[in-house]
């Protein structure tokens, strides 16, 4: 099926029904390559049900979901179903479900810079390391959506930022779409294109910043929404004039700034390099 826009998957006012209750409803959603949609809500809001109707595992009782033909998938799953007192090393992990040569699996490892682990054992990597490891066998195959089921699970707050802008790596070197769920209501990558906030139903959407400051998203978390979304994004300081010269927040003019203005791109600064509360 070839989905408009070249999009990768969609869903049309979708909801599933159990029994007598609803468990979401009227969910519009669609991810296209490159574009990084965040689910967000309470537990038991229907993040798990609106992905799993996403990837076709639910059949939605009303609305319509649709993917690309031939789509394939990589998924990291919020738990592993693992025996943890059992050997088992990165090497073997990467292959446990996928036939992979060592040279995907190297090139796979490199990505998410975790290549010195290796001939790790499993159960004796950090949360950061697991998160990394998981991460690399599910772009090994360079799957055309990634799926990632809380991602920063198990990882300190230094740990998050570096996992959400190996995210966005991945993202712009494969150009896969990413499909999150975050359990965490407070922190959300900004270089997310989309944050779709759940309850049920959905009760807020936009960008990042758009999403912490909607009354609807307000309401829901109360006062735990009072610090808001800390997104992470930069900051810029300073704008580019059409005839290359830099304005600085303080007016200033500068026609021969150094490199710091250099390699990022003003077109899309939601790539983290900093803490910002939105
Ligand atoms: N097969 C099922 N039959 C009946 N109710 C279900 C079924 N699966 C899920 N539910 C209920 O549907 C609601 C939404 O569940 P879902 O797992 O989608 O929420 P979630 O937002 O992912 O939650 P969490 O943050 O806790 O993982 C919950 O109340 C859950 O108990």
């Amino acid at each position: 099926m070839v989905l408009e826009n070249n999009r990768l998957v969609e869903l049309d006012r979708a909801g599933v029904r159990r029994g007598t209750s609803w468990l979401v409803r009227g969910v519009d959603l669609s991810v296209s390559p490159g574009e990084i949609v965040t689910l967000i809500g309470p537990n038991g809001s229907g993040k798990s049900t609106t992905a799993k109707m996403t990837l076709g595992i639910l059949k939605p009782t009303e609305g319509s979901s649709r993917r690309k033909t031939g789509l394939s998938v990589g998924y990291v799953p919020q738990k592993l179903a693992i025996d943890w007192t059992l050997p088992l090393s990165v090497r073997r992990f990467m292959r446990l479900t996928n036939a992979l040569s060592d040279e995907e699996c190297s090139i796979a490892l490199e990505q998410t810079g975790a290549s010195r682990l290796i001939g790790l054992e499993m159960r004796t990597l950090s949360g950061g390391e697991l998160q990394r490891v998981m991460l690399a066998r599910a772009i090994a195959r360079r799957p055309d959506l990634l799926v990632l089921d809380e991602p920063v699970q198990g990882v300190d707050y230094a740990g998050e930022i570096a996992i959400y802008n190996l995210i966005s790596e991945i993202r712009n070197t494969l150009g896969c779409g990413i499909l999150m769920i975050s359990h965490d209501l407070h922190v959300v990558m900004a270089a997310a294109d989309q944050v779709i906030c759940l309850n049920g139903h959905v009760c807020c959407r936009g960008t990042p910043s758009d999403v912490s400051k909607d009354d609807n998203y307000q309401a829901l978390f109360g006062a735990r929404a009072g610090v808001g979304l800390a997104v992470y994004e930069h900051h810029h300081d300073h704008v580019h004039l059409p005839d290359g010269t830099v304005k600085h927040a303080d007016g200033s003019l500068c026609t021969d700034c150094p490199g710091e203005h250099q390699g990022h791109d003003h077109d899309n600064p939601g790539v983290s390099t900093g803490v910002g509360n939105a």
